[in-house]
């Protein structure tokens, strides 16, 4: 008697559960948004584990148009391809998208310090935070800092020498993510490291190698995605994987208790400040930051000049209008400990990542096209012979060529393909469309990238499309690297600078060639919100004379 009702209950509750399934994956249809068709154990997200979110997302483009809907498991996502659209969302209504969702997990619970790093933060907060950080990275600031990178990227170079004596072919991704990392943790945090002295074995890499790790193509991120129901649960299957892959050390704890050590070392004693990011973090503790100064525009990292002045007036970019949140606010809070160290988290890990995978894929594109790297060396030998080798700030803006190839390889493989998404807060309308409240939207980075209708003949390398006269032709919304809006990537200029100074410099002394672990094609590994290099990059780092 008891099994029947036991029985009976547990149909019941299947039954409910698959009825609330059925009606989530109904939700774009009633919008009357074009869609793959969802299966109600995994939304679209069965068809993207098995054959590659670039494929589907390309495929669906084509079939529906630049304006559809999927299912991340159970999440409705509107995936916009149209950069006018995108144009309202990340600009004009910008007010109306301020959050980023968490696509593959919900965002992290309130305890979780994550919350509070500016890549997950939400709302004012967000605002608030971000205006604490962007002076990091103001011109005056990156000035200072060009010569703590060239320090370390001379160690890439005695790296690049070693290696190419010992003879055999090398990965010189790797010695680009020790690069990163030493330039990250030095002009960030303030902290030297030897992670350049032993490439391979350092803690730092290694542990940030881990986190980096996951690919698209895991069933902990399908289950994640299509069972909200048992996220905390996927959640600490994910960390028990890290943990088992990472010698038992949970990657995020360790990374996160070596940030704790180096604040707390700074706060302790008042001779170790420095201009810098975490400096920045600490003294807002003692200050109010004044949000009634601060709009929009300022918080949006771009390569014109400053923004982040205090007497700048209104809007440089006419269509970004000071939110209403902004002109509402008065002075709050600085940081707080906890979100100081979420976000000494987040620099060390964005500033490593990204910037060593463009410098990856850069490279690999600067061995198949030995006519860019002549005109770059050409460009960077009459720099140096005019105003004197070392580089600084102001000499690396003066190379127009790199900085076009550097565009165009971040076109070509950007390194973020699907973390560009924003949620709407309130209801809104364009035309037909209508993204209720609480939707995600997300910018497919990559399909932009290689739009025939935005970059006649995509699949060709070609800089000059960046030349002087052919940028302004572009859609600036078709390139989206580094996203868009206020709410881009606060570090954008930072590794510009940061991968110029290192490519002017490699070509420089060397000319790149093919080795026989070269490939022709690379390998592309994708991961939930990042590609990267699945089988490293290789060439034969021939000394000029
Ligand atoms: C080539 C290198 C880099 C690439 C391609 C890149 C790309 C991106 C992208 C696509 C976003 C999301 C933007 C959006 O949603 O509109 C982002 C956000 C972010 N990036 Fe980067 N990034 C790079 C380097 C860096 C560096 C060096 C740092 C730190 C110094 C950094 C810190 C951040 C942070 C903190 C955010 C979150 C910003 C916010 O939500 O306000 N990134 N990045």
């Amino acid at each position: 008697m008891l099994g029947v009702t036991t029985l009976g209950l547990v149909s019941v509750v299947i039954f409910l559960w698959l009825l609330w399934r059925k009606k989530r994956i109904t939700y774009l249809e009633e919008l009357e948004i074009p869609g793959p068709k969802p299966n109600i154990l995994f939304g679209n997200m069965w068809e993207m584990y098995t054959k590659g979110p670039l494929y589907c997302l390309q495929k669906w483009i084509d079939k529906y148009g630049k304006v559809f809907g999927y299912y991340l498991g159970m999440r409705p996502v509107i995936c916009i391809a149209d950069p006018d659209l995108l144009k309202n969302i990340q600009i004009k209504d910008f007010q109306n998208f301020i959050n980023r969702p968490g696509l593959f997990q919900a965002q992290p619970k309130p305890g979780n310090k994550m919350s509070h790093a500016l890549t997950h933060v939400q709302g004012h907060r967000w605002k608030e935070i971000r205006s604490v950080l962007t002076p990091s990275f103001t011109t005056g600031k990156l000035k200072t800092m060009s010569s703590i990178m060239n320090y370390a990227i001379q160690e890439l170079l005695t790296n690049i020498e070693k290696k190419s004596q010992e003879g055999k072919p090398f990965d010189v991704y790797k010695l680009y993510q020790s690069l990163t990392m030493d330039v990250i943790g030095r002009c960030a945090l303030g902290i030297q490291t030897d992670v350049q002295k032993s490439p391979e074995e350092h803690e730092l890499v290694k542990n940030s190698r881990v986190i980096f790790s996951r690919e698209f193509h895991s069933w902990l991120t399908v289950m994640m995605v299509s069972f909200p129901e048992i996220e905390t649960i996927m959640t600490k299957l994910g960390q028990m994987s890290f943990k088992f892959r990472n010698k038992g050390v949970n990657p995020v704890f360790r990374l996160m208790s070596m940030c704790s050590q180096v604040i707390q070392s700074r706060k302790a004693d008042n001779s170790k400040r420095r201009p810098d990011l975490l400096q920045l973090m600490i003294d807002s503790q003692n200050k109010k930051v004044d949000m009634g100064k601060i709009t929009a525009d300022q918080l949006t990292a771009g390569d014109e000049a400053d923004k982040y002045d205090e007497k700048a007036q209104g809007t440089e970019n006419g269509d970004i209008k000071p939110s209403e949140s902004n002109k509402a606010t008065t002075k709050t809070r600085g940081l707080s400990d906890t979100e100081i160290e979420a976000n000494a988290f987040i620099a060390l890990l964005a500033g490593y990542e990204t910037t060593s995978t463009a410098l990856g894929f850069t490279t690999h594109l600067l061995v198949k096209h030995p006519e860019v790297q002549e005109k770059i060396r050409q460009e960077v030998d009459q720099l140096m012979a005019e105003e004197g080798e070392t580089l600084d700030y102001a000499k690396v803006h003066k190379l127009q060529y790199l900085d076009q190839v550097l565009s165009e390889s971040l076109r070509f493989y950007p390194p973020i393909y699907l973390f560009v998404n924003r949620q709407a807060s309130k209801d809104i309308q364009y035309g037909s469309l209508r993204i209720p409240k609480g939707m995600t939207v997300q910018v497919p980075v990559y399909h932009l990238h290689h739009d025939p209708n935005l970059w006649p003949n995509p699949e060709k390398f070609d800089p000059d499309r960046f030349s002087p006269q052919n940028r302004q032709k572009n859609n600036p919304l078709a390139w989206q690297p580094f996203g868009q809006g206020p709410r881009n990537c606060i570090g954008m200029r930072f590794a510009q600078m940061e991968a110029k100074l290192a490519l002017a410099q490699i070509l420089h002394k060397y000319r790149l060639e093919p080795n026989e672990m070269t490939e022709k094609e690379l390998t592309i590994t994708v991961r939930p919100a990042t590609l990267t290099p699945g089988k490293g990059v290789y060439a034969r780092f021939v000394p000029r004379n």
